[in-house]
Protein backbone atom coordinates (compact mmCIF):
# COMPACT_ATOMS: atom_id res chain seq x y z
CA UNK A 1 0.00 0.00 0.00
CA UNK A 2 1.48 3.43 -1.06
CA UNK A 3 2.07 6.36 2.25
CA UNK A 4 -0.56 7.85 -0.25
CA UNK A 5 -2.84 5.34 0.46
CA UNK A 6 -2.69 5.23 4.33
CA UNK A 7 -2.51 8.29 4.96
CA UNK A 8 -5.96 8.68 3.35
CA UNK A 9 -6.97 6.01 5.07
CA UNK A 10 -5.54 7.07 8.50
CA UNK A 11 -7.48 10.04 7.63
CA UNK A 12 -10.97 8.97 7.14
CA UNK A 13 -10.73 6.58 10.35
CA UNK A 14 -10.08 10.31 11.96
CA UNK A 15 -12.90 11.78 10.53
CA UNK A 16 -15.17 8.96 11.82
CA UNK A 17 -13.93 8.30 15.16
CA UNK A 18 -11.86 11.30 16.34
CA UNK A 19 -8.20 12.16 16.08
CA UNK A 20 -7.43 10.87 19.43
CA UNK A 21 -9.18 7.14 18.90
CA UNK A 22 -6.74 6.52 16.09
CA UNK A 23 -3.65 5.08 17.33
CA UNK A 24 -0.02 4.05 14.98
CA UNK A 25 2.07 4.32 17.84
CA UNK A 26 4.42 1.17 18.28
CA UNK A 27 3.07 -0.06 21.59
CA UNK A 28 -0.48 0.16 20.58
CA UNK A 29 -0.05 -1.58 16.97
CA UNK A 30 2.17 -4.35 19.21
CA UNK A 31 -0.48 -4.82 21.83
CA UNK A 32 -3.56 -4.58 19.74
CA UNK A 33 -2.48 -6.28 16.27
CA UNK A 34 -2.35 -9.91 18.37
CA UNK A 35 -4.25 -12.14 20.74
CA UNK A 36 -2.76 -14.62 22.89
CA UNK A 37 -1.43 -17.08 19.81
CA UNK A 38 1.81 -15.47 20.60
CA UNK A 39 3.17 -17.24 16.97
CA UNK A 40 2.75 -13.95 14.54
CA UNK A 41 3.74 -11.15 14.14
CA UNK A 42 1.56 -7.98 14.34
CA UNK A 43 2.05 -5.45 12.04
CA UNK A 44 -1.60 -3.49 11.31
CA UNK A 45 -2.02 -0.01 10.06
CA UNK A 46 -3.58 1.51 12.88
CA UNK A 47 -5.98 0.93 15.56
CA UNK A 48 -9.78 2.46 16.25
CA UNK A 49 -11.03 2.81 18.99
CA UNK A 50 -15.45 3.53 17.85
CA UNK A 51 -18.00 4.42 20.04
CA UNK A 52 -21.10 3.36 18.44
CA UNK A 53 -23.12 0.77 16.09
CA UNK A 54 -23.02 3.75 13.76
CA UNK A 55 -18.98 4.45 13.74
CA UNK A 56 -18.42 0.99 13.11
CA UNK A 57 -20.71 0.90 10.56
CA UNK A 58 -19.11 3.92 9.06
CA UNK A 59 -15.47 2.34 9.76
CA UNK A 60 -17.05 -0.75 7.83
CA UNK A 61 -18.19 1.28 4.37
CA UNK A 62 -14.86 3.04 4.31
CA UNK A 63 -12.88 -0.36 4.20
CA UNK A 64 -15.00 -1.05 1.20
CA UNK A 65 -14.52 1.97 -0.67
CA UNK A 66 -10.63 2.79 0.21
CA UNK A 67 -9.89 -1.05 0.05
CA UNK A 68 -8.47 -1.96 3.44
CA UNK A 69 -9.25 -5.03 5.96
CA UNK A 70 -10.89 -4.82 9.40
CA UNK A 71 -9.61 -6.93 11.93
CA UNK A 72 -12.17 -6.91 14.92
CA UNK A 73 -10.55 -6.96 18.27
CA UNK A 74 -11.92 -8.11 21.69
CA UNK A 75 -10.08 -8.86 24.77
CA UNK A 76 -7.33 -10.91 22.63
CA UNK A 77 -7.38 -14.29 24.45
CA UNK A 78 -7.75 -16.53 21.39
CA UNK A 79 -5.75 -18.73 20.83
CA UNK A 80 -6.24 -19.48 17.34
CA UNK A 81 -4.76 -16.01 15.72
CA UNK A 82 -8.51 -15.20 14.96
CA UNK A 83 -7.46 -11.35 16.29
CA UNK A 84 -3.87 -11.06 14.67
CA UNK A 85 -3.28 -8.21 12.55
CA UNK A 86 -0.22 -9.20 10.30
CA UNK A 87 -1.02 -7.86 7.35
CA UNK A 88 -1.56 -3.52 7.56
CA UNK A 89 -4.82 -4.09 8.16
CA UNK A 90 -7.19 -1.24 10.85
CA UNK A 91 -7.73 -3.36 13.82
CA UNK A 92 -11.36 -2.38 15.31
CA UNK A 93 -10.82 -2.51 18.93
CA UNK A 94 -14.56 -2.71 20.81
CA UNK A 95 -13.02 -1.53 24.10
CA UNK A 96 -15.28 1.51 24.77
CA UNK A 97 -18.37 -0.09 23.63
CA UNK A 98 -18.94 -1.64 27.16
CA UNK A 99 -22.24 -0.38 28.74
CA UNK A 100 -24.27 -2.71 30.27
CA UNK A 101 -28.15 -1.61 30.03
CA UNK A 102 -31.90 -2.96 29.65
CA UNK A 103 -31.65 -5.48 32.29
CA UNK A 104 -34.78 -7.06 32.41
CA UNK A 105 -35.77 -9.18 35.01
CA UNK A 106 -38.86 -10.69 33.76
CA UNK A 107 -36.83 -12.13 30.72
CA UNK A 108 -33.84 -12.07 32.32
CA UNK A 109 -32.02 -10.08 29.50
CA UNK A 110 -29.31 -8.04 29.83
CA UNK A 111 -27.68 -5.57 26.65
CA UNK A 112 -24.02 -5.85 26.60
CA UNK A 113 -21.77 -3.55 24.33
CA UNK A 114 -19.42 -5.94 22.79
CA UNK A 115 -17.07 -4.46 24.63
CA UNK A 116 -18.21 -5.39 27.89
CA UNK A 117 -15.52 -8.27 29.78
CA UNK A 118 -16.93 -11.26 30.51
CA UNK A 119 -16.46 -10.81 34.07
CA UNK A 120 -18.56 -7.76 34.41
CA UNK A 121 -21.25 -9.35 33.21
CA UNK A 122 -20.91 -12.25 35.80
CA UNK A 123 -20.84 -9.53 38.23
CA UNK A 124 -23.68 -7.78 37.07
CA UNK A 125 -25.70 -11.03 36.99
CA UNK A 126 -24.84 -11.64 40.07
CA UNK A 127 -25.89 -8.70 41.77
CA UNK A 128 -29.39 -9.06 40.04
CA UNK A 129 -29.25 -12.56 42.03
CA UNK A 130 -28.57 -13.92 38.39
CA UNK A 131 -26.16 -15.63 36.85
CA UNK A 132 -24.10 -15.42 33.71
CA UNK A 133 -22.60 -18.98 33.52
CA UNK A 134 -20.34 -19.11 30.33
CA UNK A 135 -17.11 -19.14 32.36
CA UNK A 136 -13.25 -19.60 31.70
CA UNK A 137 -9.66 -18.88 33.12
CA UNK A 138 -9.92 -15.53 30.57
CA UNK A 139 -13.01 -13.95 31.77
CA UNK A 140 -11.52 -11.31 33.35
CA UNK A 141 -10.00 -10.35 30.19
CA UNK A 142 -12.21 -11.42 27.19
CA UNK A 143 -15.24 -9.32 25.74
CA UNK A 144 -18.44 -10.39 25.00
CA UNK A 145 -18.20 -9.54 21.46
CA UNK A 146 -15.08 -11.56 21.04
CA UNK A 147 -16.88 -14.48 22.93
CA UNK A 148 -20.13 -14.41 20.25
CA UNK A 149 -17.51 -13.88 17.30
CA UNK A 150 -16.01 -17.36 18.80
CA UNK A 151 -18.49 -19.09 20.43
CA UNK A 152 -16.75 -19.19 23.53
CA UNK A 153 -17.11 -22.56 25.74
CA UNK A 154 -15.15 -22.70 28.78
CA UNK A 155 -15.53 -24.75 32.17
CA UNK A 156 -19.61 -25.45 32.46
CA UNK A 157 -20.13 -26.29 28.84
CA UNK A 158 -21.61 -30.03 30.18
CA UNK A 159 -24.44 -28.14 31.79
CA UNK A 160 -24.98 -24.66 30.48
CA UNK A 161 -23.43 -25.03 26.65
CA UNK A 162 -21.34 -22.22 24.94
CA UNK A 163 -21.79 -18.90 24.22
CA UNK A 164 -24.22 -19.23 21.43
CA UNK A 165 -26.95 -20.27 24.03
CA UNK A 166 -26.70 -17.40 25.83
CA UNK A 167 -27.07 -14.02 23.06
CA UNK A 168 -30.64 -13.79 22.79
CA UNK A 169 -30.38 -11.03 20.29
CA UNK A 170 -28.05 -8.81 18.49
CA UNK A 171 -26.32 -5.94 16.46
CA UNK A 172 -24.35 -6.50 14.00
CA UNK A 173 -22.64 -4.94 10.94
CA UNK A 174 -22.23 -7.01 7.79
CA UNK A 175 -19.14 -6.67 5.68
CA UNK A 176 -21.02 -4.60 3.55
CA UNK A 177 -21.86 -1.73 6.26
CA UNK A 178 -25.69 -2.99 6.66
CA UNK A 179 -26.50 -2.94 10.17
CA UNK A 180 -28.54 -5.82 11.36
CA UNK A 181 -30.93 -6.24 14.71
CA UNK A 182 -31.37 -9.80 15.00
CA UNK A 183 -33.90 -12.30 16.85
CA UNK A 184 -35.25 -9.11 18.96
CA UNK A 185 -34.05 -11.04 21.96
CA UNK A 186 -37.22 -13.37 21.55
CA UNK A 187 -37.16 -17.31 22.98
CA UNK A 188 -39.53 -18.10 19.82
CA UNK A 189 -39.17 -16.86 16.61
CA UNK A 190 -39.87 -19.30 13.81
CA UNK A 191 -39.41 -17.50 10.69
CA UNK A 192 -36.40 -18.99 8.63
CA UNK A 193 -32.96 -18.46 8.64
CA UNK A 194 -30.93 -17.64 12.05
CA UNK A 195 -28.85 -15.42 10.76
CA UNK A 196 -27.88 -14.95 14.22
CA UNK A 197 -26.23 -18.32 13.97
CA UNK A 198 -23.75 -17.43 10.80
CA UNK A 199 -22.17 -14.23 13.04
CA UNK A 200 -21.73 -16.65 15.93
CA UNK A 201 -18.65 -18.56 16.11
CA UNK A 202 -17.67 -16.88 12.28
CA UNK A 203 -14.78 -15.40 13.91
CA UNK A 204 -15.83 -11.34 12.60
CA UNK A 205 -15.41 -13.03 9.23
CA UNK A 206 -18.79 -11.95 8.46
CA UNK A 207 -19.31 -8.82 10.15
CA UNK A 208 -18.63 -7.39 13.38
CA UNK A 209 -20.54 -8.08 16.66
CA UNK A 210 -21.35 -4.68 18.16
CA UNK A 211 -24.31 -5.42 21.01
CA UNK A 212 -26.18 -8.08 22.00
CA UNK A 213 -28.92 -9.17 24.52
CA UNK A 214 -27.20 -11.98 26.73
CA UNK A 215 -29.65 -14.37 28.35
CA UNK A 216 -28.89 -14.84 32.32
CA UNK A 217 -29.95 -17.77 34.45
CA UNK A 218 -31.02 -18.95 37.76
CA UNK A 219 -27.81 -18.51 40.19
CA UNK A 220 -26.42 -22.19 41.61
CA UNK A 221 -26.55 -22.46 45.52
CA UNK A 222 -23.60 -24.18 47.25
CA UNK A 223 -21.57 -25.45 44.63
CA UNK A 224 -19.50 -28.26 45.53
CA UNK A 225 -16.42 -29.26 44.12
CA UNK A 226 -14.64 -32.63 44.11
CA UNK A 227 -11.44 -33.74 42.77
CA UNK A 228 -11.03 -37.60 41.64
CA UNK A 229 -7.68 -38.99 41.26
CA UNK A 230 -7.96 -41.68 38.41
CA UNK A 231 -5.27 -44.03 37.73
CA UNK A 232 -6.16 -44.76 34.16
CA UNK A 233 -7.68 -43.11 31.97
CA UNK A 234 -10.36 -45.31 30.82
CA UNK A 235 -11.48 -44.92 33.81
CA UNK A 236 -12.53 -41.49 34.06
CA UNK A 237 -15.44 -41.78 31.34
CA UNK A 238 -16.76 -44.32 34.08
CA UNK A 239 -16.27 -41.64 37.06
CA UNK A 240 -18.23 -39.44 34.39
CA UNK A 241 -20.99 -42.15 33.88
CA UNK A 242 -21.38 -43.23 37.37
CA UNK A 243 -21.53 -39.22 38.77
CA UNK A 244 -24.04 -38.11 35.52
CA UNK A 245 -26.72 -40.87 36.47
CA UNK A 246 -26.94 -39.62 40.23
CA UNK A 247 -26.23 -35.79 39.86
CA UNK A 248 -26.68 -32.92 37.52
CA UNK A 249 -23.17 -32.02 36.84
CA UNK A 250 -22.67 -28.34 36.51
CA UNK A 251 -18.85 -28.81 35.57
CA UNK A 252 -16.13 -32.40 34.92
CA UNK A 253 -13.04 -31.87 34.00
CA UNK A 254 -9.58 -33.29 33.75
CA UNK A 255 -5.99 -32.89 33.92
CA UNK A 256 -3.25 -35.20 33.88
CA UNK A 257 -0.58 -35.67 37.16
CA UNK A 258 2.03 -34.28 34.51
CA UNK A 259 0.01 -30.84 34.25
CA UNK A 260 -1.02 -30.85 38.37
CA UNK A 261 2.56 -30.66 39.05
CA UNK A 262 3.27 -27.98 37.43
CA UNK A 263 0.80 -26.12 38.62
CA UNK A 264 1.80 -27.30 42.32
CA UNK A 265 5.63 -26.10 41.73
CA UNK A 266 4.14 -22.62 41.29
CA UNK A 267 3.80 -23.06 45.52
CA UNK A 268 0.23 -20.58 45.16
CA UNK A 269 -2.26 -23.94 45.48
CA UNK A 270 -1.89 -26.96 48.26
CA UNK A 271 -2.05 -30.69 46.44
CA UNK A 272 -5.63 -32.32 46.58
CA UNK A 273 -4.48 -34.98 48.36
CA UNK A 274 -1.37 -37.00 49.05
CA UNK A 275 -2.22 -40.14 47.02
CA UNK A 276 -0.58 -39.64 43.34
CA UNK A 277 -2.73 -40.89 40.70
CA UNK A 278 -2.16 -40.53 36.34
CA UNK A 279 -5.05 -38.34 35.97
CA UNK A 280 -7.65 -35.93 37.93
CA UNK A 281 -11.14 -35.91 37.44
CA UNK A 282 -12.79 -32.48 38.85
CA UNK A 283 -16.39 -32.57 39.31
CA UNK A 284 -18.92 -29.50 40.38
CA UNK A 285 -22.59 -30.00 41.34
CA UNK A 286 -24.96 -27.70 43.44
CA UNK A 287 -24.84 -29.41 46.52
CA UNK A 288 -28.34 -28.02 47.70
CA UNK A 289 -29.03 -30.32 50.44
CA UNK A 290 -27.41 -33.43 52.46
CA UNK A 291 -29.89 -35.70 49.96
CA UNK A 292 -27.56 -34.80 46.99
CA UNK A 293 -24.16 -34.59 49.30
CA UNK A 294 -24.95 -37.92 50.68
CA UNK A 295 -25.73 -39.19 46.59
CA UNK A 296 -21.72 -38.28 45.67
CA UNK A 297 -20.72 -39.82 48.47
CA UNK A 298 -21.91 -43.05 47.69
CA UNK A 299 -20.85 -42.52 43.97
CA UNK A 300 -17.49 -41.92 44.86
CA UNK A 301 -17.43 -45.15 47.34
CA UNK A 302 -18.57 -47.10 44.43
CA UNK A 303 -15.96 -45.60 42.15
CA UNK A 304 -13.22 -46.33 44.81
CA UNK A 305 -14.85 -50.06 44.90
CA UNK A 306 -14.61 -50.36 41.30
CA UNK A 307 -10.95 -49.46 41.24
CA UNK A 308 -11.68 -46.29 39.28
CA UNK A 309 -10.76 -43.55 41.69
CA UNK A 310 -7.83 -43.89 44.25
CA UNK A 311 -8.61 -41.11 46.62
CA UNK A 312 -10.70 -37.96 46.63
CA UNK A 313 -11.44 -34.50 48.35
CA UNK A 314 -14.77 -32.76 48.35
CA UNK A 315 -14.39 -29.41 49.11
CA UNK A 316 -15.62 -27.68 52.46
CA UNK A 317 -15.54 -24.35 51.60
CA UNK A 318 -15.25 -21.62 49.08
CA UNK A 319 -11.51 -20.82 49.70
CA UNK A 320 -11.03 -24.71 49.07
CA UNK A 321 -13.43 -25.07 46.30
CA UNK A 322 -11.40 -22.04 44.31
CA UNK A 323 -8.27 -23.68 45.50
CA UNK A 324 -9.17 -26.76 43.59
CA UNK A 325 -10.63 -24.89 40.74
CA UNK A 326 -6.94 -23.24 40.26
CA UNK A 327 -5.49 -27.09 40.05
CA UNK A 328 -7.39 -26.93 36.45
CA UNK A 329 -7.78 -23.27 35.46
CA UNK A 330 -4.17 -22.31 36.38
CA UNK A 331 -2.68 -25.25 34.00
CA UNK A 332 -2.47 -23.37 30.44
CA UNK A 333 -0.45 -20.14 31.67
CA UNK A 334 1.73 -22.39 33.97
CA UNK A 335 2.99 -24.18 31.29
CA UNK A 336 3.33 -20.88 28.68
CA UNK A 337 6.80 -20.39 29.84
CA UNK A 338 7.91 -23.95 27.74
CA UNK A 339 6.38 -22.24 24.58
CA UNK A 340 4.26 -25.51 24.64
CA UNK A 341 2.70 -26.28 21.19
CA UNK A 342 -0.97 -26.02 21.58
CA UNK A 343 -3.98 -27.54 20.11
CA UNK A 344 -7.44 -28.04 21.01
CA UNK A 345 -9.87 -31.38 19.74
CA UNK A 346 -13.17 -33.07 20.25
CA UNK A 347 -14.75 -35.86 19.80
CA UNK A 348 -18.02 -37.45 21.19
CA UNK A 349 -17.78 -38.39 24.52
CA UNK A 350 -18.00 -42.18 24.24
CA UNK A 351 -15.03 -42.14 22.12
CA UNK A 352 -12.88 -40.30 24.21
CA UNK A 353 -10.48 -42.88 25.63
CA UNK A 354 -9.43 -44.79 22.22
CA UNK A 355 -8.65 -41.61 20.30
CA UNK A 356 -6.33 -40.03 23.39
CA UNK A 357 -4.49 -42.94 23.53
CA UNK A 358 -3.80 -43.22 19.54
CA UNK A 359 -2.89 -39.40 20.05
CA UNK A 360 -0.27 -40.37 22.61
CA UNK A 361 0.89 -43.36 20.91
CA UNK A 362 1.89 -41.83 17.91
CA UNK A 363 3.60 -39.17 19.60
CA UNK A 364 5.47 -41.30 22.14
CA UNK A 365 6.36 -43.48 19.03
CA UNK A 366 7.70 -40.88 16.86
CA UNK A 367 9.40 -38.12 19.22
CA UNK A 368 9.76 -39.66 22.97
CA UNK A 369 11.25 -36.98 24.53
CA UNK A 370 8.34 -35.13 23.70
CA UNK A 371 6.68 -34.04 27.34
CA UNK A 372 2.57 -34.15 27.21
CA UNK A 373 0.06 -32.05 28.90
CA UNK A 374 -3.20 -33.06 28.96
CA UNK A 375 -6.47 -31.44 30.07
CA UNK A 376 -9.77 -30.23 29.17
CA UNK A 377 -13.20 -30.36 29.37
CA UNK A 378 -13.80 -33.69 29.20
CA UNK A 379 -17.80 -33.94 29.97
CA UNK A 380 -18.24 -32.67 26.88
CA UNK A 381 -15.28 -34.68 24.93
CA UNK A 382 -13.25 -31.94 24.53
CA UNK A 383 -9.78 -32.29 24.61
CA UNK A 384 -6.44 -29.85 25.41
CA UNK A 385 -3.46 -31.31 24.19
CA UNK A 386 -0.30 -29.58 24.92
CA UNK A 387 3.45 -30.48 24.00
CA UNK A 388 6.13 -29.03 26.31
CA UNK A 389 9.28 -27.80 24.00
CA UNK A 390 11.90 -30.10 25.43
CA UNK A 391 14.79 -28.05 26.81
CA UNK A 392 18.14 -27.39 24.60
CA UNK A 393 15.80 -28.34 21.34
CA UNK A 394 15.34 -24.26 19.00
CA UNK A 395 11.76 -23.19 18.97
CA UNK A 396 12.03 -23.47 15.21
CA UNK A 397 13.20 -27.19 15.17
CA UNK A 398 10.24 -28.10 17.72
CA UNK A 399 7.75 -26.04 16.32
CA UNK A 400 8.50 -28.01 12.76
CA UNK A 401 8.39 -31.26 13.96
CA UNK A 402 4.95 -30.00 16.09
CA UNK A 403 3.90 -29.33 12.39
CA UNK A 404 3.96 -33.20 11.77
CA UNK A 405 2.40 -33.89 14.93
CA UNK A 406 -0.92 -31.70 13.89
CA UNK A 407 -1.36 -33.62 11.12
CA UNK A 408 -1.02 -37.01 12.87
CA UNK A 409 -3.61 -35.47 14.92
CA UNK A 410 -5.75 -34.44 12.75
CA UNK A 411 -5.33 -37.96 10.53
CA UNK A 412 -7.13 -39.19 13.86
CA UNK A 413 -9.04 -36.45 14.29
CA UNK A 414 -10.49 -37.04 11.16
CA UNK A 415 -10.95 -41.16 11.82
CA UNK A 416 -13.02 -40.46 14.89
CA UNK A 417 -15.40 -37.94 13.02
CA UNK A 418 -14.30 -35.25 15.29
CA UNK A 419 -13.54 -31.43 15.13
CA UNK A 420 -9.92 -30.10 14.85
CA UNK A 421 -11.21 -27.40 16.94
CA UNK A 422 -13.47 -27.79 19.63
CA UNK A 423 -13.65 -24.40 21.16
CA UNK A 424 -10.72 -22.38 20.02
CA UNK A 425 -11.85 -21.46 16.79
CA UNK A 426 -10.15 -21.66 13.49
CA UNK A 427 -8.65 -18.41 12.81
CA UNK A 428 -5.38 -18.62 11.33
CA UNK A 429 -3.63 -21.74 12.88
CA UNK A 430 -6.84 -24.17 11.93
CA UNK A 431 -7.68 -23.25 8.61
CA UNK A 432 -5.22 -25.20 6.67
CA UNK A 433 -6.56 -28.77 8.82
CA UNK A 434 -10.26 -27.55 8.52
CA UNK A 435 -11.31 -30.12 5.65
CA UNK A 436 -10.16 -33.16 8.28
CA UNK A 437 -13.91 -32.02 9.92
CA UNK A 438 -15.40 -29.75 7.05
CA UNK A 439 -16.52 -31.48 3.62
CA UNK A 440 -15.20 -29.49 0.48
CA UNK A 441 -19.06 -28.80 -0.27
CA UNK A 442 -19.27 -27.78 3.05
CA UNK A 443 -16.47 -25.27 2.73
CA UNK A 444 -17.13 -24.15 -0.45
CA UNK A 445 -21.00 -23.29 1.18
CA UNK A 446 -19.19 -21.14 3.85
CA UNK A 447 -17.24 -19.65 1.08
CA UNK A 448 -20.35 -18.75 -0.95
CA UNK A 449 -21.73 -17.04 2.78
CA UNK A 450 -18.97 -15.48 2.71
CA UNK A 451 -19.31 -13.82 -0.67
CA UNK A 452 -22.82 -12.39 0.67
CA UNK A 453 -21.95 -10.96 3.16
CA UNK A 454 -18.34 -9.42 3.00
CA UNK A 455 -18.50 -9.40 -1.14
CA UNK A 456 -15.02 -7.57 -0.79
CA UNK A 457 -13.37 -9.53 1.47
CA UNK A 458 -12.52 -6.74 3.78
CA UNK A 459 -13.66 -8.52 7.13
CA UNK A 460 -10.78 -10.60 8.81
CA UNK A 461 -9.48 -11.70 5.39
CA UNK A 462 -7.05 -14.62 5.70
CA UNK A 463 -9.38 -16.27 9.22
CA UNK A 464 -11.17 -19.28 8.79
CA UNK A 465 -11.88 -19.95 5.22
CA UNK A 466 -9.78 -18.74 2.03
CA UNK A 467 -11.91 -17.39 -0.69
O1 LIG B 1 -4.15 -23.53 26.86
C1 LIG B 1 -4.91 -24.39 26.43
O2 LIG B 1 -4.52 -25.32 25.73
C2 LIG B 1 -6.41 -24.32 26.80
C3 LIG B 1 -6.89 -23.01 27.34
C4 LIG B 1 -8.34 -23.04 27.84
O3 LIG B 1 -9.21 -23.37 26.81
C5 LIG B 1 -8.55 -23.93 29.02
O4 LIG B 1 -9.49 -24.72 29.02
O5 LIG B 1 -7.81 -23.79 30.02
ZN1 LIG C 1 -10.62 -24.89 27.31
Amino acid sequence: MSSDNQSQILSRLQGIVGEDKVKTDQDSLDTFGKDWTKIYEPKPLAIVFPKSTEEVAELVKAANELEFAIVPSGGRTGLSAGAVAANGEVVIALDRMNTISDFNAIDRTVRCGAGVITEQLQDYAEEQGLFYPVDFASAGSSQIGGNIGTNAGGIKVIKYGMTRDWVAGMKVVTGKGDVLELNKDLVKNNTGYDLRQLFIGGEGTLGIVTEATMRLDRAPKDLSVLVLGVPEFEAIMDVLHAFQNKLDLTAFEFFSDKAMRKVLARGDVPAPFETQAEYYALLEFEAENEELVNSAMEVFEYCVEQGWVLDGVISQSETQAQNLWRLREDISETIAEWTPYKNDISVVVSKVPPFLREIEEVVNREYPDFEIIWFGHIGDGNLHLNILKPEGLAKEEFFEKCAKVSTWVFEIVEKYQGSVSAEHGVGMTKKPYLQYTRSEVEIEYMRAMKRVFDPKNVMNPGKVIDL
